[in-house]
C-alpha cells in the first residue's frame, strides 16, 4: 500500500484512461563535478497489465527514468503518481521503493551469490506459514524454469541464470510491477527469445505490469506493448511498437528502432521524392530487383542472415538489405527501386 505521507488526489483515480503509473514534467538532475540533467520534464502513462519498456541510446536517462518511477530516486520538478498517489521517494521512507514494485537491477546487487538459488528465492517469504513458503518457491522456481537449479550456488550459475533467479526474487511475493533494468544483457540471443516468452506468458496469467529499459530496441520489439523513447533525458515518442518502427514521428526514433536511412527534401527529391519533410526509407523497403534509381555500391556489412549493401547515388547514401550474398561486388551499378517511403 501507498505510504501514508503521500499526497492522494482522489479524482484522478475516477477519470477515465488514468494510466497505473504516470508522470507529469519530470526533472532529474545529478549534480556532481558537472551538472547533469538525466531527465528533462518528461510527461508519460504507463498502463496496467502489459509490458512497456523504455529505450533509447546509451546516456539518453532510460535508467533515471526507471529509478524515478520505482521511487529510489526524487524529481527535482514535477512528479511520478502509482494509481493515483504520488510515489513515495528516500524523503519519504525510510526503505526506497514502491511496495507494489520490485526493481530486477543490472547487477543483481540483491543475491546472495554464497547462497543458493532456493534460499535466495525462499528468503524473500516469511517463515509464518512454511508449507506455503515451500509451495510458492516451487512454484516460481519452475515457472521461470530453475526448479532443477534449486540447490545450486548462485555464484556458479550463468548470467541468465542469474536473471532468472532475480526475477524469481522480485516475483515470489507478487508485486503488481516488475522493473527490469537491461534485463537481457547477460543473456545470449537463444535463452533471451524463451526468457521472453516467459515473461510474456506471466503477463498474460497475472496481469503483472512490467516495465524495462533497454538500449537495445530491436530485441524488445516483439516482447513489448508499448515503447517508450528517449533521447538527451526527453522522451520523444511513445506509443504501439508496429505504429513507431511503421509510422515515427522523429528521425532518432526510426533510426533507433528500424536503421532507417534518413533524407533530406533535397536527397529525396534527387532520387525522385518531392516533399519538403524529411524521409525514412526503412532498409527493408528498398528493392534491388531493378528500377530506375541507379546506385553505385560503395560498401557490404556481413549481417549473418543477410548483408547490408551501402549504395550512393550523387550524395544520397542508402543502406539496404540483400539476402542473396555474394551476388554483387562493390563498384558495382546496382538498379534500384524504393518501394516504401514515411514522411517524418
Ligand atoms: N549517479 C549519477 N551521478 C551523476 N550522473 C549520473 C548518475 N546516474 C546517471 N548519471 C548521468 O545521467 C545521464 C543519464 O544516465 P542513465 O543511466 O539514466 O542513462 P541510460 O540511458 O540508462 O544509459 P545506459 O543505457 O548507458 O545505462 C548520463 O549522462 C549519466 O552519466
Amino acid at each position: 500500500m501507498p505510504s501514508s505521507s503521500c499526497q492522494y488526489i482522489p479524482t484522478d483515480t475516477h477519470k477515465a484512461h488514468v494510466p497505473l503509473i504516470f508522470g507529469e514534467n519530470v526533472s532529474c538532475t545529478f549534480i556532481g563535478k558537472q551538472q547533469v540533467l538525466a531527465v528533462d520534464a518528461v510527461s508519460f502513462g504507463i498502463g496496467e497489465g502489459k509490458i512497456t519498456a523504455i529505450i533509447g541510446e546509451s546516456g539518453s536517462g532510460k535508467s533515471t527514468l526507471l529509478k524515478l518511477i520505482y521511487g529510489l530516486l526524487a524529481p527535482d520538478a514535477g512528479e511520478v503518481r502509482y494509481r493515483g498517489w504520488q510515489v513515495p521517494t528516500r524523503k519519504d521512507k525510510l526503505i526506497p521503493g514502491h511496495d507494489a514494485m520490485k526493481l530486477v537491477s543490472q547487477g543483481f546487487d540483491d543475491l546472495n551469490t554464497y547462497a543458493n538459488v532456493w534460499d535466495n528465492v525462499a528468503s524473500q517469504l516469511s517463515n509464518t506459514n512454511l508449507k506455503l513458503k515451500e509451495e510458492r518457491t516451487s512454484a516460481i522456481l519452475k515457472k521461470l524454469r530453475i526448479d532443477h537449479l534449486a540447490v545450486q550456488r548462485v555464484a556458479d550459475l550463468s548470467g541468465g541464470e542469474k536473471q532468472r533467479v532475480a526475477i524469481c526474487r522480485a516475483l515470489i511475493n507478487a508485486p503488481e510491477v516488475l522493473l527490469m533494468d537491461e534485463p537481457f544483457n547477460q543473456v545470449d540471443a537463444s535463452f533471451r527469445d524463451i526468457l521472453q516468452q516467459d515473461i510474456k506468458n506471466i503477463v498474460a496469467e497475472t496481469g503483472l505490469t512490467v516495465i524495462l529499459v533497454s538500449h537495445d530496441p530491436t530485441e524488445v520489439l516483439a516482447l513489448a506493448e508499448e515503447l517508450i523513447v528517449m533521447k538527451d533525458g526527453k522522451i520523444l515518442d511513445q506509443g504501439a511498437p508496429e505504429k513507431l518502427y511503421l509510422q515515427p514521428t522523429q528521425a532518432y526514433t526510426a533510426k533507433l528502432l528500424a536503421k532507417s536511412n534518413i533524407l533530406t527534401p533535397q536527397q529525396a527529391s534527387s532520387i525522385g521524392i518531392q516533399t519538403n519533410k524529411q524521409v525514412a526509407i526503412h532498409q527493408e523497403w528498398i528493392s534491388l530487383a531493378g528500377g530506375e534509381l541507379k546506385f553505385t555500391l560503395v560498401g557490404i556489412r556481413f549481417r549473418g542472415f543477410y548483408q547490408e549493401l551501402i549504395l550512393k547515388h550523387e550524395d544520397v547514401i542508402l543502406h539496404a538489405m540483400d539476402f542473396h550474398k555474394n551476388r554483387y561486388a562493390l563498384g558495382n551499378t546496382l538498379a534500384v527501386t524504393v518501394t516504401k517511403y514515411h514522411l517524418l
